[in-house]
This record gives structure tokens, sequence and C-alpha cells, in this order.
């Protein structure tokens, strides 16, 4: 139907001169369109319901790192004897879940117990192409790539997905992966990864153009499991990176310098399972810390490493400032929308950079609609900050992880009650996010709403 709908008016014009219609076409005019659905998908939306300005209190535990147990759990994958990969800290978060999912098309063995204890079991693995619809939905899906090609010498990839906050390129690990002697084609959408001798991996020197996480992380399991020795120069110094190589280093692997720009990794052909608890998420602990300054509240903060740490504190008169976001030990840019929202609240103007992620400014938008005075050139912003009542209540939408984070803060402190859509995009990276604000005193709550969505 939808060919014939096309051809028509090209017809009309060819028709003025001899016209001569190819015997699939007729000239009697196409039945209406229907408009009858003809699929319905039931899904659920969440929104998350709040009412401002709140006042916070008492003691928030914050939740192991998203982008440590990512990682990590990518790197279990790595793990081919002496028993499971027992890992302590993990949070409960969609992008966890991904993963696991991920592992377990390759034919891991995972159970995931209460309390952040996920047991990976990667001996038996039995296959080097993920599912794709997975891989596609979170960057760090694509780390997997590592292990791999390191450990059977192939691995087969969709492309990642991930936060949409830039165009997100993968250049830096398919040169990587060369480095170590791999040959990287694209068939059919897919990036075909093999070892150039069809037998393992071969260590060797790469600079990295730019200290990408992902790359360095991605390219540290490869060359664990590879042969010989691998240097990476500007390298990515996150604590994530150093964290995952404690884990690598635990399982077996030889790295120096992780955390520093230059890690040295001597390969090793097997690494083995052990016991391994990750960091606390120091972005969720930012989140919190901006929480408690937006709505000039004191709390406290601990984690399953920390019992009690630092006492976040914020009198009533805030000043502006500037920021830049940078590769650590930079501002990161995890946490630039959530100051960006804090600024809103501040007396006087403040400019932000973001420097990393070409993309990342989606959330001003829905801050303007909450009354934030923001003016935006390329990857800058002026925040004009009018104190604590410059915010007040309107709908908005979460358009990635953080932005949905910043939108969470700024209506806190913001009068009235209104709605976030897309919270789902905040369960992503946050652990229970609204249970943790609500336990501190914030009026917010979630509610699903089943959506239909007719395709016809
Ligand atoms: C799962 C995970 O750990 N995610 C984090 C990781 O993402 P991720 O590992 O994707 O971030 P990168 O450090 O790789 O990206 C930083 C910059 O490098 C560019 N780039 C990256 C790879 C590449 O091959 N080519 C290239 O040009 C990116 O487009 C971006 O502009 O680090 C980011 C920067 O701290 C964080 O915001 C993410 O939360
Ligand atoms: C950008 C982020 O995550 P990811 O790299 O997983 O998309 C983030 O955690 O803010």
């Amino acid at each position: 139907m939808s060919s014939m709908l096309l051809v028509a008016p090209s017809f009309t014009l060819c028709n003025l001169q001899n016209p001569k219609l190819p015997k699939s076409l007729s000239k009697t005019p196409p039945p209406p369109l229907s408009l009858k659905p003809q699929t319905t998908l039931q899904t659920l939306s969440h929104n998350l319901i709040i009412s401002g300005p709140s006042h916070l209190s008492g003691h928030v535990r914050i939740s192991g790192s998203k982008n440590s147990a990512l990682p990590v759990l990518a790197a279990a994958l790595c793990c081919s004897e002496g028993g499971p990969s027992i890992l302590r800290g993990i949070p409960d978060l969609s992008d966890v879940t991904t993963m696991i999912s991920i592992l377990q098309s390759l034919g891991a063995r995972i159970d995931v117990e209460d309390g952040g204890l996920v047991v990976v079991d990667a001996e038996g693995i039995g296959s080097v192409e993920p599912c794709s619809d997975s891989v596609g939905r979170i960057r760090a899906g694509f780390f997997v790539v590592g292990p791999l090609v390191g450990r059977f010498g192939e691995a087969v990839m969709a492309l990642p997905g991930g936060c949409e906050i830039g165009s997100r390129p993968i250049d830096l690990f398919v040169r990587g992966l060369r480095a170590l002697s791999a040959v990287v084609e694209v068939r059919h959408g897919k990036l075909h990864v093999c070892a150039a001798n069809g037998k393992g991996l071969i260590g060797g020197r790469f600079h990295l153009d730019y200290p990408s996480v992902g790359a360095t992380e991605t390219l540290m399991m490869a060359a664990s499991v590879a042969n010989g020795v691998t240097v990476l120069t500007n390298a990515a110094q996150e604590p994530e990176v150093a964290d995952l190589a404690r884990f690598l280093v635990a399982s077996g692997a030889s790295i120096e310098g992780a955390g520093t720009s230059t890690v040295i990794i001597s390969g090793r052909k097997k690494l083995h399972g052990t016991e391994f608890t990750i960091i606390p998420g120091r972005i969720e602990a930012g989140t919190f810390m901006v929480a408690a300054a937006i709505t000039r509240s004191c709390i406290s903060m601990g984690s399953h490493l920390l019992e009690v740490s630092a006492i976040s504190a914020a009198g009533s008169n805030l000043q502006a400032f500037d920021f830049k976001t940078c590769p650590y030990p930079g501002f990161p840019t995890d946490l630039q929308p959530q100051f960006m929202a804090l600024l809103a609240t501040c007396n006087g103007a403040g400019i932000v950079e973001e420097s990393v992620f070409e993309g990342r400014m989606r959330h001003v938008g829905e801050l303007q609609k909450l009354g934030a005075k923001i003016e935006t050139s390329g990857n800058s912003a002026v925040v004009w900050g009018n104190g604590q009542s410059a915010l007040s209540g309107s709908h908005v939408v979460a358009t990635d992880l953080r932005a949905g984070a910043s939108l969470v803060l700024a209506r806190m402190a913001a009068q009235g009650t209104t709605e976030i859509a897309g919270a789902a995009h905040i369960d992503r990276g946050y652990e229970k996010l609204e249970v943790k604000l609500h336990l501190l005193g914030a009026n917010i709550r979630r509610e699903q709403q089943a959506l239909s969505i007719a395709f016809k």
C-alpha cells in the first residue's frame, strides 16, 4: 500500500505523454487507509511526583558505583578457572540487570542474591556474540569485547547504547584492539573482532588520543588475558578504572599504574574467580550532596565500605560558582546537570562548561521550564541564580540519567506539586532514588501508568 501511495504523484506527471502503467499498478484509487490498530504494545511509564520545597535530614546509604559494577561484571568473563567471581556491593540498577543479561546471553551462570551480592560463573561460556538488543541498550555492554577477544580470540558485537549525551564513538576501542594485534571489521552493522594469529591477542603499546574511561577499561581487560606486555598511555585515571584493576589483580592479572595515565599490563593466559567488593558510587554521593545543598539541609552519608562519612551541610546564602567538566581528576561530567540545578538556586551568575560530551545540555530546556534562568552557547551555559525561591513547578521530562537527577533535585527546591516523566532513565543509575529521598524527608513518590502504544 505504501509503495502505491509513493508512486501515484509521479504517475500523474508521466501520464501527460503516453501512459503505460506497469501491470502491478492500476488507476483504481487505493482503498482508504485503515485507522484500525493492528498491534498494541502494553508498557509501563514511570513518573515521579514531587511536592516542594523539601527539607531533608537524616542518613543516606550510598550504593555501589554503577561505573565500577558494570566493568567489573564484564571483567568476570576473563575468569576461566578457580570457581566463580563473588562480587559484593553491586547496586540494584536497570543497567546492572542489562549487563547480567548480556553475560547470560554468552552462557555465564549468574546468581543474584539480596544485599548486592552477585556470583558470576564464566568458566563454561559458549558464545562470543552477546545479545545485540542488550548491548545496544547500555554503553558498558560493549566493554565485554575486551574479555571475549582476549580470552577466546574472537568477538561479534552490536554497537553500544547508553545515555544520549553525544555521538559516543568507539574509534579508540577499535584502534586499541588493533594495537593488540586484533583484526576488526564491520559486517552487517556488527563489529567482528578476532586475534590476527587465530590464537590470542598480543600485547602492544597504545596511546589514547583522549583518556576514554571505557576504552581504557576494555583494553585493560583484553590485555590481562593477552600474551605479552601492554602499555597504555594517556589512560583514563578515574577511580572506577583503578577499581577494575583491583578486581583483575585479585583475579590473577598483573597491572601497574591503574589510576595514573600510564598503565602497564603483563598478560596472563588464565584468570581465576575471586571475592571482590566494589567502591561506593561517587556520583550518587555527589548527587545527595547537591540534594542537601539545594534544599539548604544537613544530611550524613555512609556506604557498604564506610559507615559514616562526611556530613553535607549548607547555609542559606549560597554564592554562584563556575565549573568546567574534565576527565578525572577534573570535575565529573556525570555531576554537571545536578550542579547546574544547584546554581539556579544560588545568588549570582555561574558559568558551566561541558568539555567531555558534546550533547550534554538536554536538561537545560527542562530546567528552564522550572524557572531556571539559563542561556547556552554551544557547550557552555550561564546560569543566573536567584536564590532558593527561583524555581517553581512544571511538568518536565528526564531525557537521560543525570538530566533526570538534576530535575529531581530542582523539583525538590521548587514550590508546588508536579511530575517528572521518564523516571526509567533514573533507574539506570540510581538505586531507589525516590525511596532514599523520601526517607530523608522529601515529598516524592513514584507513579506507574500502563501505556498502550498502537502500531498500524
Ligand atoms: C559505563 C561508564 O563507565 N560510563 C561512564 C564513562 O563513559 P564512557 O566510557 O563512554 O566515556 P568516555 O570516557 O569513553 O568518553 C569521553 C569522551 O571520549 C569520547 N570517545 C570515547 C571513546 C572513543 O572510542 N572515542 C571517543 O571519541 C566520547 O565521545 C566522549 O566525548 O565515562 C564517562 C566520562 O567520565 C561517564 O560520563 C560515564 O558515566
Ligand atoms: C553517562 C552515563 O552513563 P553511561 O556511560 O552508562 O551511559 C552516566 O552514568 O551519567
